[in-house]
Order: structure tokens, then sequence, then C-alpha cells
């Protein structure tokens, strides 16, 4: 299947189909030097495969998880561009999760001021979510994607058998940010998850839409494209404080999203899907260390910070709180309405 995302001068197209790692240079003009950044979770055998379709190519691995998405590692990426003579018609291909996509995609954006950059995620978090809509970035010590640009891909290639190698965990961790997809703006989606076996397919291809949908109407987070940040707020103020790397990205956004579910019958629907993925509880917190992480998300403003809210499946609403309010948000705890 093939779906086109509509940005004016920066269309793209994203292909969801099974063996379609295979068809790398079908989708993608490989016929120039092209860096292809993964990390050390990726298993060989996929990044070999996209390789093997592109004549002059060279890997760049860095470490597997959120610390690698540093001032370091992007540092020593456009280093490794330097020093391959990687020209401005040259290009760069992400073969990884989040991490990864977000890393590469900001090389990609800034090296001589930005050079062609394609995708092909391998986690469910990056297939459902991250790899369509253009946000690059790094962290800066605890602070998430705090320095970052948006950077549209030239194609996403999703290729659901690549998931095949991915933890259990990981898989789950991924199905949280679809989830939050189908809470704002699905029901339907939202009820693939409650039924015996996930079908991963029609998950992914209805969540990618779905996003699609909202970039092609605010590519630069204006406005609608806020939503996107349900449980985000609080879910990322938990992931730093927790050192980014005790708790995944899709399973602090599952713990965010419990603060603003607003309906008591809707919310114990989440928590069951919660305990069918096996998502971890929300740990206890420190609120001002929590709340220290909101006053720098980027949705915050002055004594505001734009939170969105579900009441019912698959609507939203978007409101500014006060920081005391996100502190009463917090004192009163996830599990309370
Ligand atoms: O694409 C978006 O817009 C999103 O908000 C998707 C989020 O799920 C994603 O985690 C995003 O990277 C977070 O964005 P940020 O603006 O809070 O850094």
């Amino acid at each position: 299947m093939k779906l086109n995302v509509d940005l004016q001068n920066h269309s793209y197209p994203i292909y969801i189909e099974r063996n379609t790692i295979q068809k790398v240079h079908e989708y993608i003009p490989v016929t120039r030097k092209i860096a292809i950044i993964t990390d050390t979770g990726v298993p060989e055998k996929w990044v070999n495969i996209v390789k093997e379709q592109c004549p002059d190519s060279f890997i760049c691995t860095i470490p597997q998880g959120e610390p690698s998405k540093c001032f370091d590692q992007y540092k020593n990426l456009l280093e490794e561009m330097i020093s391959h003579n990687m020209s401005r018609k040259d290009a760069i291909i992400a073969v990884g999760g989040g991490v990864v996509g977000d890393l590469a995609g900001f090389v990609a954006a800034s090296y001589m001021r930005g050079i062609d950059f394609y995708n092909i995620p391998t986690t469910v978090l990056s297939q459902v979510d991250s790899s369509v809509g253009g946000k690059v970035a790094i962290d800066m010590g605890s602070y998430k994607n705090i320095v970052g640009a948006f950077w549209q891909p030239k194609t996403v290639i999703i290729d659901p058998n690549v998931l095949s190698t991915l933890s259990l965990r990981q898989q789950h961790n991924g199905l949280c940010e679809a989830l939050k997809m189908g809470l704002i703006l699905d029901d339907h989606l939202v009820s693939l998850f409650e039924q015996e076996t996930i079908d991963i397919d029609a998950i992914i291809t209805r969540s990618i839409e779905l996003k699609r949908d909202v970039v092609q109407q605010d590519e630069r987070e204006s406005n609608l494209r806020k939503i996107l940040n349900f449980g985000h707020t609080i879910g990322h103020a938990i992931e730093s404080a927790y050192g980014l790397n005790t708790y995944l990205h899709g399973e602090c956004v599952a713990m965010g999203m419990l603060f603003f579910i607003e309906d008591k019958t809707l919310k114990q629907r989440v928590l069951n899907i919660y305990k069918k993925l096996g998502l971890p509880q929300v740990p206890n917190y420190d609120t001002s260390t929590l709340l220290e992480y909101v006053t720098h998300d980027k949705k915050s403003s002055h004594n505001t910070v734009s939170t969105i809210l579900v009441e019912q499946s698959g609507s939203y609403i978007i409101k500014e709180l006060s920081f005391k309010e996100i502190q009463e948000v917090l004192e009163r705890g996830p599990y309370e309405e």
C-alpha cells in the first residue's frame, strides 16, 4: 500500500507492505553516496539487505538506546559525513527505531544545510508514529528533543516483517503511540487493541493514516498537531526524571495519558489494554521534579502548557493548563478521576 503525505513542495510517499525492505532500490535513488545510519540493536540482516541495494554506501552504527540521541553522537555522525566526502547530492538512510530516525534526520537536516533523508523504521514505535512527520531532534542533558528541526523524509518504507526480531517489550512500547492515536482520533483503532490477537498490520496502517492527516493540516505544530502530544507532557517528564533509559518512550506516554483521561469507564478500558500489554505501572514520583521538566516542555509558554485531554475515545480537547493546574493533576495521581 502506498500513502502520500501532501505538503506543498516536500510531499512524499510512505510504502507499507511486507517484504518491501527488498525493494529499497525501487523506491530510493541509490546511485549516489549513501550513509546508512543504524544502531547496535538492529539485526545486521536488515541493515545488510539495505546496503546490498546501495552500491556506494557505508554504515554508521550508534549504540542502541535513548542516550545516543545526544550531541556527541550527532557530532560523530557529522564527522563521518565529512570524512566520506558526502556532498549535497548524497543521502542518508535511517534503518532503525525512533532514536536512529530522530538523530539521522537531524544530521540530514543540518549537514550542508540539508541533504536528502530516507527512513526505514524497524520498530513498532517508529512504524506507527515517529518515521512520519519530519520531527527530528536530539536531547540535551535530560531534556527530550530540545534541539531539532522539521525535516521531512523523501520516502518512508515500512516493512512489518522486520518487527519479527523485535523484543516483546519493544513491540508493546511502540503500540502505546498507536493507542494514543486511537484515543484522540479513532475509537475503531482503540478497539483493535481489544481483539484477542493484535493485528499489527492494521494498527500500523490506521495509525499512519491518522498521523498523515494531522501532519498535512499542520506540519509545523501551530495548533492541531499538538494533539499528537497527548500523554507526552507528563510522559516526557517521567522519561527524563528516570534517566531516559529506565522506561521506554511509549511506556512513558502510556503513563502520561492516564493523567488526562477524564472518563472513569474509558480509563478502565485503557488500563485493561495496558495489562494485556504488560506495561509498567506509574512509579512513585516527586511532583516538583516532574513539574520542573514540564516547564521545559516545548508546548509550555510562561506559566501554561498546552495539554490534550480525552473524555471520549476518539476525540480530544486542547486546553491551556497553568503549571499550578498541572501540579494539582500530579498530586491527584494517574489512577484517580
Ligand atoms: O509527530 C508529532 O508531532 C508528535 O508529537 C509525535 C510524538 O509521538 C513524538 O514522540 C514526538 O517526537 C514528540 O514530539 P515533541 O515535539 O514533544 O518533541
